[in-house]
């Protein structure tokens, strides 16, 4: 996950370069980005957790390891100069004129690449929620998240960096290639890994639960999730609280030069917090909910941070133009963003039935990623709209679009705030620690005894 995440944001800091050297308008690239969903949206989600719940997690990682890495290879070919200026492009580059042909595969690329990556999501979740049943899953699941974390800052230092590398022009091709290598060093440890986790059950004889009928998975289980009200709170909750994270994270820099006034450099330096603090956080998070319990009440709070967080854009900030209530309110912004992952993903596998935990976990992202598609589509018609007349992009006024963030967050605290009074009525564990304390399991040991 941490080379997946770097992957997907390769090419953020190298807007401008795409601009000049290939000649990717502002428009061209924010297609291309927004590519990376599509296919999901269009249903491969779906699908692949089917896949997952029918085909086990050393099949599906292996499959979306190879698709990301297919994926991959095809967008570096796409930017490089084996197909910049060939026939192939000059037809690709024929219609359509607002994307060049470079840009069109390339997009064509990161939609194979976002089918990997999904799966590869959903794959993890999967694996830790049954690794760590009744054990620190949430210290697990932080530590994942907080390695993706680590890919988005990493990449961010080492992209415009890689493009200078060679001396001379500097040049998409070096970064995008050195991911993609990085990518399929990704695929041989996860092909080793499910080498050595075969032999493993060989010798122990102890299945891993790949094909064990009590994880038998019927399609009709597809179905009973959609008709369950606990999944829609779940999916809904997940998909306006991210619908308010990663959008923000693509247009934050251009609001922080708005309202302060400063460069892209000092704005993305700014910015870049906002994942460092989450990746900080998580997995201590994980581990207090491991621990303590709490989750729903993380929700909340989380969710609540949030919207004070978006207020604070974009009311305070436009009338306080002061750096440092924006790294405060940014920082503050990682806490939520530590909070709420570290307790809506290992919350899943204590709601649903492990044997469509694998489709459970893709409807979740299949909902998410339909925002993670339309919303910055929806956020750049309301910034458009709400600066009509408005050519310099340092004059832009962000209060509105800001303001359908902190919308957001406010829908996300009521989907948070069903969940707890739920959970409160149904005692589906939420609030409770997922580490069995040693009462608990001399009482349950007790209760099997008697019966
Ligand atoms: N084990 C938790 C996995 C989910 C982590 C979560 N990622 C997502 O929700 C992805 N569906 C979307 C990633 C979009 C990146 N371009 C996260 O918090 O990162």
């Amino acid at each position: 996950m941490f080379f997946a995440y770097m992957f997907v944001d390769v090419m953020s800091p190298l807007q401008e370069l795409l601009e000049v050297r290939l000649g990717w308008s502002p428009t061209a690239f924010g297609n291309y980005a927004g590519a990376e969903y599509m296919l999901n949206v269009f249903g491969f989600l779906i699908v692949a957790g089917i896949i997952l719940d029918k085909m086990g997690v050393r099949f599906t990682g292996t499959l979306s390891a190879s698709l990301m890495v297919g994926g991959a290879v095809i967008k570096l070919y796409a930017i490089s100069p084996l197909f910049v200026g060939t026939a192939f492009d000059g037809w690709l580059s024929s219609w359509w004129t607002a994307m060049p042909g470079s840009a069109k595969l390339a997009a064509l690329g990161f939609m194979i690449f976002g089918c990997g990556c999904e799966m590869a999501g959903i794959t993890v979740s999967k694996a830790i929620a049954r690794w760590f049943d009744g054990k620190e899953m949430a210290l697990a699941m932080g530590c994942e998240m907080a390695l993706a974390r680590l890919g988005v800052f990493a990449v961010f230092s080492l992209s415009p960096r890689l493009s200078q590398a060679l001396g001379g022009d500097p040049s998409v091709v070096v970064p995008v290639a050195f991911c993609t290598v990085l990518l399929l060093i990704g695929l041989i440890c996860f092909i080793v890994f499910t080498v050595m986790d075969r032999t493993l059950d060989r010798q122990t004889g102890v299945g891993s639960g790949e094909t064990s009928s009590e994880e038998e998975f019927k399609l009709s289980d597809v179905g009973g999730l959609f008709r369950s009200r606990l999944f829609w709170i779940i999916a809904l909750l997940c998909v306006l609280y991210y619908s308010a994270i990663f959008p923000f994270q693509r247009f934050g820099t251009n609001m922080l030069q708005c309202n302060l006034g400063i460069s892209a450099e000092t704005a993305a330096d700014l910015l870049r917090w906002f994942p460092i603090g989450a990746l900080m956080l998580t997995p201590p998070l994980g581990y207090c909910l491991d621990k303590f319990g709490r989750g729903a009440t993380m929700l909340i709070l989380g969710s609540l941070l949030l919207i004070g967080c978006h207020l604070v854009f974009a009311l305070l900030l436009p009338a306080v133009p002061s750096q440092i209530l924006a790294l405060v309110t940014i920082l503050v912004l990682g806490v939520s963003f530590a909070l709420v992952p570290a307790a809506l993903w290992p919350s899943v596998p204590k709601v649903m039935d492990k044997r469509y935990l694998g489709s459970a976990y893709s409807l979740i992202f299949w909902v998410q990623n339909i925002g993670l598609f339309g919303v910055p589509i929806l956020f750049g018609n309301v910034l458009a709209a709400s600066n009509a007349g408005v050519t310099d992009p340092m004059e832009y006024d962000y209060t509105n679009p800001m303001l359908m963030f902190a919308g957001f967050g406010v829908l996300a605290l009521i989907f948070a705030l069903w969940l707890k009074i739920l959970d409160t009525r149904k005692h589906y564990g939420l609030e409770a620690p997922n580490i069995a304390s040693d009462t608990a399991v001399e009482a349950a040991e007790a209760e099997s005894a008697e019966e």
